[in-house]
């Protein structure tokens, strides 16, 4: 640089061009610093061994609390994610209190825009391993699952709703891991199993039963619950007749949520579900709820299946497609 002390005004001038020709004189370029800066954190990242988690549908209700949950497990969030109509970029908080990480939202209906990202997120994570997890709408359910038998990514369908058969054709025939539930509840899925377990063992003790179903959720929820649909098959078999799903009775409307319980602070985030096994002459009832208010329990839930999931691929289990009882029956949860 520049000499100061001892020689001439000239002198000093002169070295500052030789310098300048050594390329030594100029202060990096802001696109030079912004590059080296990129290239380190790209080399932090590729070095990171654990599980990535690529969130789907993060700007929506399940999507940010499921990406908390997944960072309080020491996993990472992959830098893009699937969306319905978001673009740009969304900062997601470390609740540990590190720093945020940066994802930017790719529209699913952007095929091009989607394979260069996943082709991006496979190098960029290349020393972890990557599961997809999905909680984006019934309509996404079926081109999402395509999407990542497509590019052999492993992952976790939280999505109720779509085509259930052809999601789980899909996926088998395409050797990929995945865990797929209409739940991820740790007691829901406990319940789940009981009532399995004593449709298994009492079929038909409910005989002279008639199964009622409501559940209420928040007002934007599109479809009936798949909680309440996949309860009601296991429900079904312990009573002597057939359950369409379409009896199901779906509260969304804000009094109809209030009179059967709801807080008004969860009207905006709720899962509410009653079961109830009516005698024919009346006089007995039997009652089975599950009152959820916030998301937490499917939030801790989902980020259990993403472990259970990367243990799964990471060993090559021979076992590819699981649900969450899978999950909590080998202590996932
Ligand atoms: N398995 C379980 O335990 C649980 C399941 N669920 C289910 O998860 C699903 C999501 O619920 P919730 O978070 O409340 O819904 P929201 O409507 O709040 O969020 C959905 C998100 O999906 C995005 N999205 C829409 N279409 C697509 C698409 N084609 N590809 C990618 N992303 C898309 C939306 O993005 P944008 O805003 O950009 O359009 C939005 O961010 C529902 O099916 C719900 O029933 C919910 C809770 C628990
Ligand atoms: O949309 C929701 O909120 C929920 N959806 C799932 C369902 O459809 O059963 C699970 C839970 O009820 C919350």
């Amino acid at each position: 640089m520049m000499a100061t002390g001892g020689g001439s005004f000239f002198d000093g001038i002169a070295e500052f061009f030789e310098d300048l020709q050594k390329g030594m004189a100029m202060p990096p370029s802001a696109a030079s610093v912004a590059k080296a800066k990129k290239e380190k954190e790209e080399q932090e990242e590729m070095a990171f061994e654990g599980v990535w988690v690529m969130m789907n549908g993060l700007s929506g209700k399940m999507g940010l609390d499921v990406a908390a949950a997944c960072l309080r497990k020491g996993f990472r969030i992959a830098p893009y994610a699937m969306s319905g109509s978001g673009s740009g970029e969304v900062s997601v908080a470390d609740p540990k209190g590190g720093d945020p990480t940066t994802v930017t939202l790719v529209p699913s209906d952007d095929a091009e825009g989607c394979d260069k990202a996943v082709a991006e997120l496979k190098r960029r994570c290349s020393g972890g391993s990557v599961v997809v997890v999905d909680y984006t709408t019934p309509s996404a359910v079926n081109a999402n699952a395509e999407f990542y038998a497509k590019h052999g990514l492993n992952f976790v369908m939280g999505t109720t709703g779509g085509d259930r058969d052809a999601l789980m054709s899909v996926t088998e025939g395409s050797g990929v891991y995945a865990v797929i539930a209409p739940n991820m509840g740790k007691q829901i899925v406990a319940l789940q199993s009981a009532i399995d377990n004593m449709a298994r063992e009492f079929p038909g003790s409910f005989g002279d039963y008639k199964l009622e179903i409501t559940e209420s959720h928040q007002s934007a929820k599109v479809d009936t619950s798949g909680t309440a649909k996949a309860l009601a098959a296991d429900f079904a078999k312990l009573t002597a007749e057939d359950y369409d799903v379409k009896s199901i009775n779906k509260v969304r409307d804000t009094e109809g949520q209030l009179a059967f319980g709801v807080p008004e602070e969860h009207l905006a985030g709720h899962a509410f579900h009653t079961y109830s096994l009516k005698s024919n002459d009346g006089t007995v009832e039997f009652q089975f709820r599950h009152n959820v208010c916030g998301r937490l329990m499917y939030a801790e839930g989902t980020a259990d299946a993403v472990e259970f999931l990367a243990g799964k691929a990471g060993s090559g289990a021979d076992k590819r497609v699981y649900n969450m009882l899978d999950v909590l029956r080998e202590g996932g949860m």
